[in-house]
Parts: structure tokens; sequence; C-alpha cells
């Protein structure tokens, strides 16, 4: 199947058919005109929770141009968004993604432009790092993001997952990194996240080498996702409970334990311990240390503060 979408993207490339900002204007056209995007639904269930669905279900949310600049566009906004302290992330229709749109991929990535090997080789590398900014951006996002997973999770599915930092899926879900079956090694965050998410360096590298699927226990058990759910609904009704516990709490507190999280991961105890302390040097100084623990001595919940936003 894969060959044919290929070989059919890139004979539409050679002879007829090249998507361009027209093509993008006219799906843009054809979307609801509440929402800017073209790939993605934005909703807010909840107070400070931002719900992002990826929202092509009839290709099965595959990756496509719009998608890969979209995402840009809506983790930056939310990143700067007061009013979201949270993201959940899922996927409309019957799967999450099926990964990398395979029409899409001919036309950009497998035909680069320019006048000799040089030019085509650092335009190809400003593409490939374009793609990676699409999940980077969520790993750079000081709101936590909680993805919830259903059906399939193919290539760039799991670049995009890696990069989001509580994961769930369901009972039926499974996981592919697909890429070396298409004939490339996984470029945009597989790699190297995959091997921070799952202690077992050995299950990594078979997966990535053999693109086997991976199915919902399995995944637990080797700690790529912390909750496996039944069906869909309930998983998307834990993810929103979840970040409603998430929402409730400090917004100085929450993100500064993301961002020093991941900050740690990267880097050695020494380094991270430094960081950590120039970071709470200023926010020690917040009225949300004083708010939150005058809740706990009153036996409260945090949720029952009014945090100011952030
Ligand atoms: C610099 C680059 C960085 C990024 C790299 C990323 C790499 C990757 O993501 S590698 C993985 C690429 N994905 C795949 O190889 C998966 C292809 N799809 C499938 O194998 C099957 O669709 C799947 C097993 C997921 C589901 O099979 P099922 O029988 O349930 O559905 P289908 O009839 O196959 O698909 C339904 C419609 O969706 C279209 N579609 C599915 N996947 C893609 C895709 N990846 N790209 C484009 N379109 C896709 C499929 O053509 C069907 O459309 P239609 O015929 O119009 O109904």
């Amino acid at each position: 199947m894969l060959s044919v979408i290929v070989r059919s993207a890139v004979t539409k490339y050679r002879g007829l058919w090249l998507p361009g900002q027209a093509a993008v204007r006219a799906m843009s056209s054809s979307s609801s005109s509440s929402s800017p995007y073209t790939s993605l639904a934005i909703s807010h269930p909840a107070e400070s929770i931002t719900h992002v669905e990826l929202n092509r279900p009839e290709k099965l949310n595959a990756m496509n141009k719009a998608f890969w600049s979209e995402m840009v566009t809506c983790f930056t906004e939310i990143a700067e968004d007061p009013n979201c302290r949270v993201v959940v992330v899922s996927g409309a229709g019957r799967v999450f993604t099926a990964g990398i749109d395979l029409m899409d991929m001919a036309s950009d990535v497998l035909q680069p432009r320019g006048d000799d090997m040089a030019r085509i080789s650092w335009n190809l590398r400003k593409t490939i790092a374009k793609y990676q900014e699409t999940f980077s951006v969520i790993e750079r996002c000081p709101k936590p993001v909680v993805v919830a997973i259903h059906g399939a999770c193919v290539g760039g599915g799991v670049d995009l997952i890696t990069a989001c930092d509580i994961r769930l899926c369901t009972q039926d879900a499974w996981f592919q990194v697909k890429e070396v079956d298409i004939g490339l090694a996984a470029d945009v965050g597989t790699l190297q996240r995959l091997p921070k998410v799952i202690g077992s360096r050995s299950l990594v590298n078979e997966l990535a080498l053999t693109a086997r699927k991976m199915y919902a226990d399995e995944a637990k058990s080797s700690g790529l996702v912390s909750r496996v759910f039944p069906d869909k609904e309930t998983m998307i009704a834990g993810a929103l409970e979840m970040a409603g516990e998430i929402a409730g709490r400090s917004p100085v507190a929450v993100q500064g334990t993301k961002v020093n999280l991941i900050y740690s991961r990267d880097h050695s105890v020494a380094e991270g311990l430094d960081y950590m302390a120039s970071w709470n040097m200023s926010m020690l100084q917040t009225q949300d240390v004083m708010q939150s623990a005058q809740a706990s001595m009153e036996k409260k919940s945090p949720k029952s503060v009014a945090f100011s936003k952030l």
C-alpha cells in the first residue's frame, strides 16, 4: 500500500499536482470557520484546559503539510496563553494517527530543491529542522501536555507522543516506529526521546530496527504509557480529569516542574540542581507558595486556591 501511495504522489508531483499555498487555502476554506486550523480542532473543555485534536479522521490523522506548521503555531500560542495551564492532545476518528502523510512526503521531503548537491542538502537540512520543530515545540511549551492515544500510533505519531509529558492509551492502541519500513531513519524525535522514555535500550533498539508493533500492555509494562483505559471515551474522561488535577495547582509550581524535569533529563544531577537553584531563586518568591501552604494547613485542596494567571 505504501509504495502505491508514494509512487502515485511522486507521479502527481512530477506531472500534474503541486500542492502549495492554493491547496492549503482551499483546505482552509472548507473547514469550520471558527478554527484557524485545517488539521487540528481546538476546544476548551474546562477552565484552563486546552484540548488539541488531530482532526483529519478520514485520512487517519495522517500528518500533512498543514499539520506540520499548524502544530507550531498552535503550541506557540498555547505557551503564551495565560488562560491555558494544561493541554490534552488526542486524535479524532478511529485511530490516533497513521504518521506522516505519505502523499505530502513524496512532494516535500523526497523532492528537495536546489541547483547542486550542496544547495539541495542545505535545503533538505532546513526542511528536516522544520519538521523537528513541530514536536520540539510541544516539549518546550511550559504547560504540561497529556496525550491520549487510541488505535494506531504510527511513525510520526511516536515522535509526537515522546515529546509529550504524560502518555495514556486505550486497550486497542498500538505503537509502531515505522520509519525503517519506509526507508528512513526516524528523524523528528523518536530516536532521541524514546530511549529517555523507555528504560530498556534493547527494547528501543528492537522497536526502531524491526518496526514491529507494540500493543497497549507492553506499552504500559515498558513505561511508554502510564495508564491504559478500556476505550476512548473513558480515556478522554481520564485525561481531562488528570488535566483538571494539574490545572488546579499553582501554575508557577507546575510549569517550573515541567521545565526542570526536562532540563534535568538532559543534564547531569549537578547541572540540574544548579539550574533549579537559579530557577527557584525567583520562583520561590511567588505568592502561590504561601497560598498553597495555607490551603494545606487548612486541609484544603490546592484546587480551592484562586491562583493568579501566569
Ligand atoms: C522529515 C520527515 C519527518 C517525518 C517522518 C515520519 C515518518 C512516518 O510517519 S513513517 C510512517 C508512515 N505511515 C505509514 O506507513 C502508515 C500507512 N497507513 C497504514 O498502514 C494504514 O492506513 C493503517 C494500518 C494505519 C490503517 O489501515 P486501515 O486499513 O484501517 O485504513 P486505510 O484504508 O489504510 O486508510 C484509510 C484512509 O487513510 C489514508 N491513509 C492512511 N495512512 C496514510 C498516510 N500515512 N498518509 C496518507 N494517507 C493515509 C488511506 O490512504 C485511506 O484513504 P482513502 O483511500 O482516501 O480512504
